[in-house]
């Protein structure tokens, strides 16, 4: 399984260009396929859903072209219905394609099959399905009733009248009818029965059709009427805004982690109801500022946000970012109305509450609610996202808890934000590591700590973990080549640092780890792969805020890869052993300055010859030699670089 580490973040702040909204995107190419005309598209948003869409209009006669590399495309509309009577269309996972394109095929007079990914096949379609069966479409399932894939013929179409849908499972049943029953030509109302649920994407819908010519009366929220003799006519140009569903990450990560951060696409001006999750961040105690074409977000003066109880009926989408949020909330939340996120791209209630137990929350899961209470720390969790895109997005915001977080199978946001983890960088500060590696007795302890100390940041020693786990494993009676046995130990080490004093099980090992046994013992068991992977998560939890020094043989390059600052500390064999001598005598330890060069020269040839994490000084590590320096020299050096 891919996945992508995300550090612990000190916060975020800066502007991010949103891509185009995937619900204006497959609405307008629809609406512009059927239109008179030709119309420009500008912004398009590249994404999978999308993408199943432009195929399946390709495939239906449908002409578009694409400006070289850019979100721009020319779509040919074809005034009416489909001309390609027979098509077999793979729509994946885009219920933003599959909805509207069963009802548009419908009454196009054709023959089709439409199918998708299998969770695309345990989304419900028979509401849509009744619906049309209403004007005397012939729509059969080809696979579990009520559910696609689905099988159109042609039929006699007797539009008129009234048609009746339920609105209270996904209202994409509506806009797919609403989008297609001008193509009868003949005034047609429909009826929702149940509360419609999701109102303002059913404004997205009577707002672009409108734009395409097409005004449909409302009443309320429950009578929708189409009248005869309308034609789809292309505007000529339309402008994609920027996807507000997508921006809620970025407002959540201002507004968690410090801020400003803007988001530029998506305003005041917007007809994506998903723009209100501002509101709902501003309730949260969040600074939230507006224009046009922007949205800015701020954390609370008092830098927690405040708990909520809210209905989010009107923001699914967006709503699921408050779930994350609710991390970093100062009390018990929760979040109300919400059963549509259970036919969603998985059944979002169950995921999210699972997922959100793995850092330690305490999660109360309901038919069409969660209540979400934060734990005092957040622990690191490697997240599932079950090939839905908004898991992948809301969970990247765990790391604003200076907390690192495993995202598995981070691709699934190309659904529709293939960009998002890069632009999530960009507005986000990773907690700054220094990752000091080098031979023994190179002085990288030394300095580490002395820059630690300069900085004011945490420092983690990693070669006394593979002391410790030398020195668990003498005592334990273990020969050093007993992998399983002591990866086993180095899983479970229950070793603890404190006031520069070394514990292993609650007893001071600080001078035990430092004996000759353990120190040749060390460069053995960390030869063995299985100890290094045991010992990985464990260093990692070094590093939060404000900042790390870690030193050993492997920080820069394994460990912590992506440290801002990275140093390969050396010093001739010759000068380290006489180092390592004098430390020796002066804590009143017998040495031999020979077997001392001897011994580290072999513990050197170890570490370098070994095939996992082998000591060596890459390509973006700085040298730095310091035989002819003393100890300030090379802390002075090291901080420069940290500065600079
Ligand atoms: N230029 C120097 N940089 C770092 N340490 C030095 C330097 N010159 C002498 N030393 C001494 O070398 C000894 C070994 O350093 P240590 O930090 O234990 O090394 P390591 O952690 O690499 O094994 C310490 O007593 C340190 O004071
Ligand atoms: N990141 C690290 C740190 C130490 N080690 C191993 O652990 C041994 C002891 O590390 P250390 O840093 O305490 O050793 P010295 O440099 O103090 O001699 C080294 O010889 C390495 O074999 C490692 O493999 N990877």
């Amino acid at each position: 399984m891919e996945f992508l580490d995300l550090p612990p973040l000190l916060g975020a702040s800066g502007r991010v260009r949103l891509p185009g909204s995937k619900s204006i995107s497959n609405r307008t190419l629809l609406l512009a396929a059927l239109a008179e005309g030709e119309t420009d598209i500008r912004d398009l948003l590249a994404s999978d859903d999308v993408e199943r869409m432009l195929e399946a209009l390709r495939a239906l006669g449908v002409e578009w072209t694409r400006e070289e590399d850019s979100a721009n495309y020319r779509v040919r509309g074809v005034g009416g219905a489909f001309p390609v009577k027979i098509a077999d269309l793979f729509l994946g996972n885009a219920g933003t394609a599959f909805r509207p394109l069963t009802a548009a095929l419908a009454l196009s007079g054709g023959e089709y099959r439409l199918s998708g990914v299998p969770r695309m096949h345990e989304r419900p379609i028979g509401d849509l399905v009744d619906g049309l069966r209403q004007v005397g479409a012939d729509i059969r399932y080809t696979g579990n009733e009520g559910f696609p894939p689905l099988h159109i013929r042609p039929a006699q179409i007797r539009p008129g009248g009234v048609v009746r849908v339920r609105g209270d499972v996904s209202s994409q049943f509506l806009t797919a009818l609403l989008m297609a029953l001008p193509l009868t030509g003949v005034e047609t109302t429909v009826e929702v029965v149940g509360e419609l649920i999701s109102k303002p994407y059913i404004g997205i819908t009577l707002d672009l059709m409108a734009r395409f010519g097409v005004t449909v009366r409302r009443e309320g929220w429950e009578r929708f009427t189409i009248p005869g003799g309308v034609r789809y006519r292309s505007p000529g140009t339309v402008f994609v805004e920027g996807d507000a569903s997508s921006a809620s990450y970025f407002l959540a990560a201002g507004a968690i982690g410090g801020g400003p951060v803007r988001v530029e696409g998506v305003g005041r001006d917007s007809i994506q109801g998903d723009v209100r999750f501002a509101e709902a961040l501003a309730q949260l105690g969040a600074h939230i500022e507006m224009g046009d074409n922007w949205i800015e977000a701020r954390a609370p003066a008092s830098g927690r946000l405040k708990a909520f109880d809210l209905d989010l009926n009107h923001i699914p989408d967006a709503a699921m970012t408050l779930a994350v949020a609710a991390l970093f909330a100062d009390g018990p939340c929760r979040l109300r109305n919400i059963a549509s996120w259970r036919v969603k791209e998985t059944d979002r209630i169950a995921a999210m509450a699972t997922e959100l137990r793995k850092v330690g929350a305490i999660v109360e899961e309901g038919p069409d609610y969660l209540g979400v209470t934060a734990p005092a720390r957040l622990l690191p969790a490697a997240i599932d996202t079950y090939d839905d895109h908004r898991m992948a997005m809301c969970f990247s915001l765990v790391s604003l808890g200076d907390c690192r977080v495993r995202i598995n199978d981070p691709k699934c946001v190309n659904k529709t934000f293939p960009t998002y983890f890069e632009r999530f960088a960009e507005v986000t500060k990773p907690v700054p590591v220094v990752a000091i590696d080098g031979p023994s007795a190179s002085g990288k302890g030394t300095v580490a700590a002395r820059v630690a100390e300069a900085l004011g940041y945490h420092c983690l020693d990693s070669g006394s973990l593979y002391r410790l786990v030398a020195l668990a494993g003498i005592r334990g009676g273990l020969s050093f080549d007993d992998e399983a046995g002591l990866a086993a130990i180095a899983a479970t080490l229950p070793a603890r640092f404190a006031d520069g004093r070394v514990f292993l099980a609650g007893e001071d090992v600080t001078d035990a780890i430092r004996s000759e046994e353990a120190s040749g013992g060390a460069s053995k068991v960390a030869a063995l792969p299985a100890v290094r992977s045991a010992l990985l998560d464990r260093q990692r939890d070094y590093r939060h805020a404000p900042g790390l020094v870690a030193e050993g043989r492997d920080m820069g390059s394994v460990i912590f890869p992506d440290a801002g600052t990275k140093i390969f500390l050396t010093a001739t064999a010759e000068a380290r052993a006489e180092r390592r001598y004098k430390q020796l005598i002066e804590k009143g330890m017998a040495a031999n300055m020979k077997s001392l060069l001897k011994d580290l020269q072999d513990r050197d040839a170890r570490d370098a010859a070994r095939t996992v994490a082998p000591l060596q000084k890459l390509p973006d590590a700085a040298l730095l030699d310091t035989t002819e320096m003393d100890v300030e020299q090379a802390v002075g050096f090291v901080l420069d670089r940290v500065r600079s």
